[in-house]
């Protein structure tokens, strides 16, 4: 039989130039720099654009990550130039979360209906993806992280209800805190990437710390449920030589393997890690002691 289906929507094809590449950074180099370098080399701001995918590709694991904010279209994830690919999954997984509103995702045909804080992993050689609002008054951000990918695992969707859920911290270090897995080495199986997402209990404002760092695996946190005129002061660097730089809702920053990643708010807030890299254990992490760090 022959499939007569007629695809009525109008699917809209987003710029597929990446607005950023971010190049690997020394640590030796890193001591060097000012304020307006570190936010060059480290941070993916302006990623939510209404009816736009914005991605900053990174040679820190050939990671990519981005923003698909479909509102009034919906968006196809085309492939983009600097892939030399056939189609964006080619060589390549992906781990989607939403941050906004209840979305859709289609991928090679098959729709996947995701509410805040609700995962999808697309699997290397998935062909047809695009994003779809359900309303346009509260469409999603839907969060992508990639990383280069060598066989197939299949398509999962997982709710924030679904993921594992640990609770760290205490409210008298102000950082009480959940930590949601969602794509690991218990959860949903991947290539490569590791992918969950944390949440400030209220009043409590400190993340991962004490801090530590994984040579094995790359890091990226993106900050959400922020308010606007709010800030988180991420730190960076190696233990001994921490910078900072000043995140706003939205944006993310990248954590070199040599690198701490922690933050303090000035409001609660949460954070999606992901992470690329020679391994998938999320224990693998070599904590500073506090009174180490300089
Ligand atoms: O390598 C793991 C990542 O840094 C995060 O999962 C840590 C984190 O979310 C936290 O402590 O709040
Ligand atoms: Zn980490």
């Amino acid at each position: 039989m022959l499939n007569r289906t007629i695809v009525k929507t109008i699917i809209y094809l987003p710029n597929i130039t990446v607005l950023k590449v971010l190049n690997s950074v020394h640590p030796a180099d890193f001591k060097g720099y000012d304020t307006a370098l570190i936010r060059e080399r480290f941070l993916a701001d302006g990623l939510v654009q209404a009816d736009q995918i914005n991605l900053v590709y990174t040679h820190h694991d050939r990671m990519i990550l981005g923003i698909a904010n479909p509102v009034n279209h919906d968006l196809a994830l085309g492939t983009y130039p600097i892939l030399r690919a056939g189609y964006f999954l080619e060589r390549r997984e992906l781990g989607i979360i939403n941050v906004g509103g209840e979305g859709e995702i289609s991928a090679d045909g098959k729709v996947h209906t995701l509410g805040k804080l609700d995962c999808l992993y697309l699997g290397k050689g998935t062909k047809g993806v695009s994003f779809k609002a359900k309303g346009a008054a509260n469409p999603p951000v839907f969060y992508l992280v990639s990383a280069p990918a060598h066989v197939n695992y299949p398509t999962t969707l997982m709710t924030h209800a679904a993921a594992v859920k640990v609770t760290l911290g205490d409210a008298a270090t102000a950082n009480h805190r959940t930590i949601n897995k969602y794509i690991h080495a218990q959860g949903i199986k991947s290539c490569q990437l590791v992918m969950g997402l944390t949440i400030l209990h209220s009043g409590s404002v400190w993340n991962t710390m004490p801090a530590h760092v994984h040579d094995r695996r790359m890091e990226a946190y993106f900050y959400f449920d922020l308010p606007q005129d709010q800030r988180v002061f991420h730190f960076m660097g190696e233990g001994t030589e921490t910078r900072h730089i000043v995140m706003g809702n939205h944006e993310a920053v990248i954590s070199p393997p040599w690198s701490i990643h922690s933050g303090a708010g000035t409001a609660s807030y949460s954070f999606i890690w992901g992470m690329g890299g020679e391994n998938q254990d999320y224990t693998d992490m070599d904590p500073i002691a506090l009174t180490d760090i300089r």
